[in-house]
């Protein structure tokens, strides 16, 4: 053996020294302890640091030989993490005597770890200074050292990331450990500062009866091993809230049962109350909320109701455990395919909140108008698990939005539709004629002389007569066909597709029921009424493909009809365009032209039949329109009649005619009259009287060189006011005549009354005098009348030697025509005058 080749000449050399080495003792004795000392032990030069002895435990152990030991340093046993501790160790170590280093980690000849405990002695070994080391083999030790290490490390972390506070006390209640959640809830900062402690010296911020009672619970589950679940007490936090605790308390048992302290565990339900409660709130919240809710569940197709709310059963009339688990449609029974549910699909298809109107239906099938509120809710991974559904009953606003709907589009008189919805229903009747290839009617339907009847009756009779003749015409006419009022007298109908009546024309029967409707007398109050009504009818397609076209074509047709003498039906044609046209650009150059001083008087001289002289002059407006060039009044005074400017022109025809017969008079030519004609119009504007006045005195005219001619029509109408005004301008000096005379409806007994001074048979009649009896006989007729009236009679339109001749022999006294004259201008007419003197 290897032991005994080495051990001689070590045996002989091994001076031990040191406290138990001090005396000498036989070396084999010793040699042989060291060699066969079960612990491993080496000797080595504190030098060189090499082995000078091992024993064979060292090399059983450590699995080199002895020879190979000596060859080796301490350092080679040691991993490179341990050698600047050995350099350390080294250097602390004590000159003489026994030194424990501690735990080592030395390594094995295969390279395994050991873990070893040094203790060593300094000595002198063959006379060099060594140590003889002892190594204990700690490594299983160490290794259950750092499981049990691990393993506390893992249940301080446990009990440290425990939603609780936990702790536990000794038989003297005192704190032996607890994890962090309870040392802070205590007001410390770490576990280890509870350690020792008793309740009463934490900094709790509770008092100090609830510590007694704390402890006295305390003692009762140590002493009787009884513990203590799920008391809840409310405890003032370090910070001063109030918090809510879950306290439970175990004894602890000792390794024979018996009871070595308490176990306590205490958990913050603070929130999960607060929770709790809200959620409480929140049910309650649910129950009493005035909207009905519903919360549903996806299920396939279905929209299953898991909870509806007491107002969902009060506007519903459903129970509540009716509805719960059945699908939510029931609501809408058939009446499935409204706007609303396709946006509400839309919504739960792509998960997004969304509010529609629905109509819903009760559970006694009554209609309820339901704003509808629907918002997904999410679970914690963001799936929608349920619908909350906020039913809104809006029937009442609903209704109140229908009923302002009404009102916008219907006639608060007669109920029936107004302009704007029958524009509506115009436009979708063109939209379904021109995809059927329909023709359809617009007819514009204004009541002759209404406005009389309301001016003369009253208007609650007027009121009255719209709605009779509104429930007559809606009578009279189909459901498909649409009657609406315009406004005053004013009527519209729409008839579509009258069946069988593809020229253009409108059905016989239909003209007539809406005539009989007018027409059929009327007996309204104390007065007996018998209307007439004017009709303007433009066609789908052939007038127009636009609501606005057929709209105008109409009105031009009825503006048409009432022209021609009312009581009468005209269809739109293309002429009747022109004619507006030209109306509307007369209308537009009339509005600025007497500013632009456009008019201009021509003079036409009447003659006197006995004398030959001129007996007057009568004033004729002209326009000088420098696009249109010289208008003529028949083009243009209807037009300012119609839109009232005639008033302002009459105005300036008169002054104007004032002045220039002044004019003439002060450049001493024969001093005659000059006629100015008088609009209806402007004549019973209030201030006429006094206009007239105004013109003389701003002329200087005398008043018996101003003839007035008023037409027979004019002062047939409103006969006693006109009687009146005329008795006023008579007595200021003004002559009179009538002008047109024949061609109206003179009352004989009223024209008696008339304060005349000329009457002028108008020219038609003295246009076809000479071609037969009866003309002529009118004429001398007219004659006759005027004279027996007092008045002068003047012919009109003489163009002829023989009319001149016929009237003259019929006692005619003034002619005026283009057999003597034709209009000319003043300068011409002045000229007229010059040569007359
Ligand atoms: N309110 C006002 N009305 C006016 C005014 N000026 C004219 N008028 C009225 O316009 C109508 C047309 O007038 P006018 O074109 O001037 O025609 C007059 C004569 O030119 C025409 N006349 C005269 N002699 C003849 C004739 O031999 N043959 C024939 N074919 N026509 C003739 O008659 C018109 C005068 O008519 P009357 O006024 O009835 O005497 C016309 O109604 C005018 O009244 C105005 O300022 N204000």
């Amino acid at each position: 053996m290897m032991r005994f080749q080495h051990r001689a000449p070590a045996r002989s050399t091994l001076p031990m020294q040191g406290r138990g080495w001090r005396s000498r003792r036989p070396l084999t004795r010793f040699d042989d302890l060291f060699q066969d000392h079960p612990q491993p032990m080496w000797i080595y030069d504190l030098v060189s640091l090499r082995f000078l002895r091992v024993n064979l435990a060292a090399c059983r152990h450590y699995g080199y030989s002895e020879a190979e030991f000596l060859h080796m340093t301490i350092r080679d046993i040691r991993p490179p993490s341990e050698q600047a501790r050995l350099t350390a160790d080294m250097a602390a170590a004590p000159h003489a005597g026994p030194q424990s280093s501690g735990v080592w980690t030395h390594l094995k000849r295969d390279g395994r770890p050991i873990s070893v405990r040094i203790s060593s002695h300094a000595l002198i070994h063959e006379g060099r200074r060594a140590r003889l080391v002892f190594a204990l083999d700690v490594t299983q030790q160490v290794a259950a050292e750092r499981a049990l290490y691990k393993s506390e490390q893992l249940y301080r972390r446990l009990i440290d990331t425990m939603p609780l506070q936990v702790f536990w006390k000794n038989l003297d209640l005192r704190y032996v450990g607890c994890n962090r959640l309870f040392a802070l809830a205590s007001g410390l900062d770490d576990p280890a500062s509870v350690v020792g402690k008793r309740d009463h010296d934490l900094p709790w911020q509770h008092g100090a009866a609830e510590h007694e009672a704390e402890e006295a619970e305390d003692r009762a589950v140590i002493e009787y091993g009884r513990p203590v679940r799920g008391r809840e007490q409310t405890l003032t936090a370090p910070d001063g809230r109030p918090r809510r605790h879950l306290v439970n308390k175990l004894p602890l048992h000792g390794r024979h049962g018996e009871i070595v302290g308490l176990l306590g565990m205490v958990e913050d339900i603070t929130a999960s109350r607060a929770a709790g409660e809200t959620l409480r709130l929140q049910s309650r919240a649910l129950d009493a909320s005035v909207n009905a809710i519903l919360i549903t569940r996806r299920a396939g197709d279905d929209d299953v109701i898991e909870y509806a709310n007491p107002a969902f059963a009060r506007i519903s009339g459903y129970e509540l455990a009716e509805v719960i688990g059945t699908d939510c449609r029931f609501l809408q029974g058939d009446d499935r395919e409204q706007e609303g549910m396709l946006a509400l699909r839309e919504a739960l298809r792509t998960e997004r909140e969304v509010t529609v109107e629905l109509r819903n239906y009760r559970k006694d099938g009554t209609l309820f108008w339901n704003q509808l509120h629907v918002a997904p809710v999410l679970d914690a991974g963001g799936a929608t698990t349920h619908w909350v559904g906020v039913i809104n009953d809006i029937t009442a606003a609903k209704r109140y939005q229908q009923e302002l709907e009404h009102q916008s589009t219907h006639d608060a008189l007669t109920g029936l539709p107004n302009r704007n919805l029958f524009q509506d229903r115009l436009e979708q009747a063109i939209a379904y004629a021109a995809r059927y290839g329909h023709q359809m009617w617009v007819v514009v339907l204004d009541l002759d002389n209404f406005k009389l009847i309301n001016d003369t009756l009253g208007h609650a009779v007027g009121d009255n007569l719209l709605q009779t003749v509104s429930g007559r015409l809606r009578a009279a006419l189909r459901d498909s066909d649409t009657v609406a009022r315009l406004g005053g007298d004013e009527f519209i109908l729409l008839l579509p597709d009258q069946p069988g009546q593809n020229d253009g024309t409108l059905s016989p029967r239909t003209v007539q029921a809406v005539l009989d409707a007018v027409s059929a007398p009327m007996r309204l109050g104390a007065h007996d009424l018998a209307l007439t009504c004017s009709m303007g009818v433009s066609v789908y397609p052939r007038d127009g493909d636009t609501a606005a076209s057929l709209f105008k074509h109409a009105d031009i047709a009825l503006y048409r009809a009432k022209d021609g003498g009312r009581n009468q039906l005209q269809f739109y044609t293309s002429e009747m365009n022109a004619r507006v046209t030209e109306r509307t650009l007369i209308e537009g150059h009339l509005r600025n032209a007497l500013v632009r001083h456009e008019f201009v008087l021509h003079f036409q001289p009447r003659i006197d039949c006995a004398t030959g002289r001129v007996a007057g002059l009568e004033a004729l407006l002209r326009w000088q329109q420098p696009e249109l060039g010289l208008v003529q009044p028949d083009r243009f005074i209807g037009v300012a009649e119609e839109t009232g400017r005639i008033v302002e022109i009459g105005e300036w025809v008169l002054y104007e005619a004032c002045r220039q017969a002044k004019a003439w008079q002060d450049a001493g030519l024969p001093r005659v009259p000059v006629a100015v004609n008088v609009s209806a119009r402007q004549f019973r504007q209030a201030g006429f009287v006094q206009e007239v006045r105004g013109a003389l005195e701003a002329s200087g005219l005398e008043a018996g060189y101003l003839e007035l001619e008023l037409t027979e029509s004019l002062m047939m109408q409103n006969v006693e006011g006109v009687i009146a005004a005329m008795l006023h301008l008579k007595a200021g000096g003004v002559r009179l005549s009538i002008d047109d005379f024949g061609t109206g409806y003179s009352s004989l007994s009223y024209l008696r009354r008339f304060p005349l001074d000329y009457l002028k048979i108008d020219r038609s009649f003295v246009r076809d005098m000479l071609h037969d009896a009866p003309g002529s006989a009118i004429v001398r007729s007219m004659i006759t009348l005027g004279h027996s009236l007092g008045c002068r009679i003047i012919a009109e339109g003489v163009e002829t030697n023989d009319q001149l001749g016929y009237l003259t022999q019929e006692g005619c006294d003034e002619i005026q025509g283009f057999l003597c004259s034709r209009p000319v201008t003043g300068e011409a007419a002045g000229e007229l005058l010059y040569a007359d003197r």
